[in-house]
């Protein structure tokens, strides 16, 4: 199949984000041109690109525009070394407490909330790891800390960038499928392209600084996908 740039068919679909010919960059660098895009409620999008194209870029800016209603999972992890992965974890609630509750239950757990993320714990597979402090955790199980700090903001969409790269494909995807039934949108950068076909409805391939195609996951095929990384 032939992909041309062609955005997402719109419907009555609700709009939760749109960008019309923007040009993003870092300073003076541009980075992405005329990008036009939006996002509508219900889209679960996988943005594919090389190395360097311009996914993160396009994520924070994504972010920018719905940080009230968005969790970001980012690359950089930001996790906080020497605290438990219970702490990191509880600090994606950290804005929905008064400091003081914040305070005490970061010092001892309290227990509705050691069982609120117990579970969570459970379901990303690290809920033996809750009390370790996160320097003493491999990649794929800092990388579910993540999700999991993410998941626990409890917001309506979530924004990943490369959520799921240390993961192997079936622990993959069954956190993709989780992101998804607990937010009504994302839009996760990825690189595991089976994965992409597989759990997102949306595609987005980017290319030489621009969005190369914008279709739904039905239209586009792996070879389609290949030819973003020639
Ligand atoms: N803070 C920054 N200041 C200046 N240039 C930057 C900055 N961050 C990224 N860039 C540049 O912008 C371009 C796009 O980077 P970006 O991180 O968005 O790509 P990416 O597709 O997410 O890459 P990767 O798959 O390697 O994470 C790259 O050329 C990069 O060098």
């Amino acid at each position: 199949m032939a992909v041309k740039p062609q955005p997402a068919e719109s419907d009555n679909r609700e709009v939760i984000c749109r960008l019309h010919s923007q040009q993003l960059g870092h300073g003076n660098q541009p980075v992405l041109h005329d990008i036009d895009l939006t996002l509508y409620r219900g889209d679960h999008v996988a943005v594919l690109g090389a190395s360097g194209v311009g996914k993160t870029t396009l994520l924070a800016k994504l972010y920018q525009q719905m940080a009230d209603v968005a969790a970001y999972s980012p690359q950089q992890h930001g996790l906080v070394e020497a605290l438990s992965a219970y702490n990191n974890i509880y600090i994606g609630g950290l804005e929905r407490y008064h400091w003081l509750y914040n305070i005490s239950n970061l010092i001892k757990p309290k227990r509705q909330d050691w069982l609120q993320i117990s579970r969570l714990a459970d379901d990303l597979a690290i809920a033996d790891e809750l009390t370790k402090s996160v320097d003493r955790l491999s990649g794929g199980q800092r990388q579910r800390v993540v999700i999991a700090r993410a998941l626990f903001q409890q917001r309506q969409i979530f924004i990943g960038d490369e959520p799921v790269a240390a993961l192997d494909p079936v622990q993959a995807g069954r956190l993709l499928a989780l992101i998804q039934q607990q937010h009504h949108s994302s839009i996760c950068a990825l690189h595991q392209r089976p994965l992409a076909l597989q759990y997102c409805n949306r595609i987005i391939g980017l290319k030489q600084g621009a969005i190369a195609f914008d279709q739904p996951s039905s239209a586009v095929s792996l070879d389609d996908l290949t030819a973003l990384y020639r």
